[in-house]
């Protein structure tokens, strides 16, 4: 625990601190935020911070009560935050009455979470073959029934402030803790753990006693299972959701991330933890900076800075060309994921100056390259090393499209620090809903409005826990987008394609305007 190095400079304890005043003293250098109406400073130990200096970076001046709850267990929130107390914070303008909320919501649940009935007309059929633009018909209708959903949730929000949301949030959470959804169920874990074996030993078994091309094939494929399911434990330890104590979670995470699966746990937590803070922003956000092949909103087309990467995401003709056809190109693109994870985790693990256990890391994925390489080695030829490799890693693509389904199709907006942390965590995430006996496939983390509500609940417990996050968005008229897998699948591929449209619009223009384009201009010109 670092020592209480933040209090000296502080002199104004007793009146406390305005808006205004953390302002101020933010321009003159002071990181500092609010927790529960009382202000921290931070600037010595934001560099320690074990959730990434980044993540408390983009919260600077703000109200965080919400955050900081969800990302931490109390002894973070209750005890350790005490040493960079500075000062009460005192709210300039009194909040709006918080009584009758339940009257609105009465009016508001009419109106409100109807996922449930109106999906079936707009499903889309995967099956059979569907013409480029009778596929583009489909997700153009699905991404309009989207855009009613978005506008009703617009409308909606603005009748609760943020303290009336917060106030709903805190009990949500306080329910979810009576009912022990924050225990972490180990039997589960134990059910995952024999799966994980079956995959690895039915692959390393086809590969070392295998003969036939086949076997080889079938190797490849149990081991993209393998590693495909391995993912959501990972997840877990990087946010500290198995035991609770970071150094042990850690340590599963990089055993699994680093030696098993030869990514680095630290770069996906640096990543991960910015993500959960900035859902969906799109200059802060990595989960949603995919330049030169996708682009979730035309605001990528004036060369956004990214403060994740501290570089400005080029929109040039190679983006150009991918951003056009990236509706098309989506589950292609999506299947080379896996290699750029090794190309991002080593960016990270050399280039990075905050990676804490930068060597353990390294050995870890060192030794993912030996044990991949050695069994690489039982293959007969060149051509099937090739496509044991290929396989291997393309057929993981249903996590990637599962990661990015959740943010893909949803607001990209910044709607500024008025906005409460629930209400922006369910404006950016939806929720892609599954029977219960699929939920092993998608590691119940199909569930990410819920997660993202409440970061640190274990994953079994997700499903249970979406009557009543239902019911709290009926209570505070917020919207939440609930969808099939296929609908899902739809409404990512609808907005993708209306970005997409954009860049075939601005082509015109430009072509127009250079006089190349002449059909048209011919037409006009004849009028
Ligand atoms: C003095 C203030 C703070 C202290 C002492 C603190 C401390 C910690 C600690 C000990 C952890 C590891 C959590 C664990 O043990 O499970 C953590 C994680 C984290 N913190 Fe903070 N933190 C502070 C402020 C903040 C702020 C302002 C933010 C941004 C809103 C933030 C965001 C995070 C995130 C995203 C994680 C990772 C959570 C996860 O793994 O799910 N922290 N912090």
């Amino acid at each position: 625990m670092p020592p209480n190095t933040e209090t000296q400079a502080f002199t104004t304890i007793q009146n406390g601190l305005t808006r205004k005043d953390i302002e101020e003293r933010i321009k003159q250098g002071d990181a500092l935020f609010i927790f529960e109406n009382k202000v921290y400073k931070v600037n010595r130990f934001m560099n320690k911070h074990p959730g990434g200096e980044l993540a408390i970076r983009h919260v600077l001046g703000k109200d965080v009560t919400d955050e900081i709850r969800s990302m931490h267990p109390p002894r973070v929130y209750e005890k350790m935050i005490k040493h960079y107390c500075i000062g009460d914070y005192i709210r300039e303008l009194s909040p709006t009455s918080i009584t009758n909320i339940n009257a609105r919501n009465k009016n508001n649940s009419n109106t409100n979470n109807k996922e449930d009935d109106d999906e079936s007309p707009l499903q889309v059929d995967w099956q059979g073959g569907m013409s480029l633009e009778a596929f583009d018909t489909r997700i153009e209708q699905l991404s309009a029934k989207h855009a009613d959903d978005i506008k009703t949730n617009t409308k909606l929000q603005k009748d609760l402030t943020m303290l009336e949301i917060r106030q709903e949030y805190q009990q949500l959470e306080q329910e979810l803790i009576d009912r022990g959804m924050f225990e972490c169920n180990y039997w589960r874990y134990a059910k995952e753990c024999c799966r994980y074996v079956t995959f690895i030993y039915l692959s390393l078994w086809l590969a070392l006693r295998g003969y036939d091309t086949w076997h080889f094939i079938l190797s490849a494929i149990f081991m993209a299972c393998f590693w495909h399911q391995l993912v959501f434990t990972a997840h877990d330890a990087g946010h500290n959701e198995i035991t609770g104590r970071v150094e042990i979670d850690h340590l599963i995470g990089v055993t699994i991330a680093n030696f098993i699966g030869g990514l680095s746990l630290g770069w996906w937590k640096k990543n991960h933890n910015v993500h959960h803070i900035v859902t969906n922003h799109p200059e802060h956000d990595p989960d949603i900076q995919h330049m030169p092949f996708f682009a979730i909103t035309t605001r990528f087309f004036n060369n956004l800075y990214s403060t994740y990467y501290n570089r400005v995401l080029e929109f040039d003709a190679a983006a150009k060309f991918f951003i056009k056809h990236q509706h098309h190109l989506y589950y292609l693109v999506l299947s080379f994921g896996r290699f750029n994870l090794h190309r991002l985790s080593f960016l990270y693990l050399f280039f990075d100056k905050e990676v804490r256990n930068r060597k353990l890391e390294l050995t870890g994925i060192t030794v993912f390259f030996v044990w991949y390489s050695y069994l690489l080695s039982y293959m007969p030829s060149w051509s099937i090393v090739f496509a044991y490799v290929m396989i291997s890693y393309m057929l993981t693509f249903p996590l990637h499209v599962q990661i990015t389904l959740s943010h893909f199709g949803m607001s990209t907006e910044d709607l500024g620090p008025d906005e409460s942390f629930p209400a922006k965590q369910l404006r950016t995430t939806m929720d892609v809903d599954c029977p219960e006996w699929l939920d092993w496939f998608h590691g119940g983390l199909q569930y990410q409005a819920v997660h993202h509500l409440f970061p640190r609940l274990p994953r079994h417990n997700l499903r249970q826990c979406v009557p009543l996050v239902k019911n709290f968005c009926k209570k505070t008229g917020l919207h939440y987008y609930m969808y099939n897998f296929s609908t899902g699948n739809g409404v990512v591929l609808g907005s993708m394609k209306a970005v997409a449209d954009q860049v075939g619009l601005m082509n015109n223009v430009a072509k127009y305007n250079a006089g190349v384009w002449s059909g048209e201009k011919d037409q006009q010109e004849e009028q």
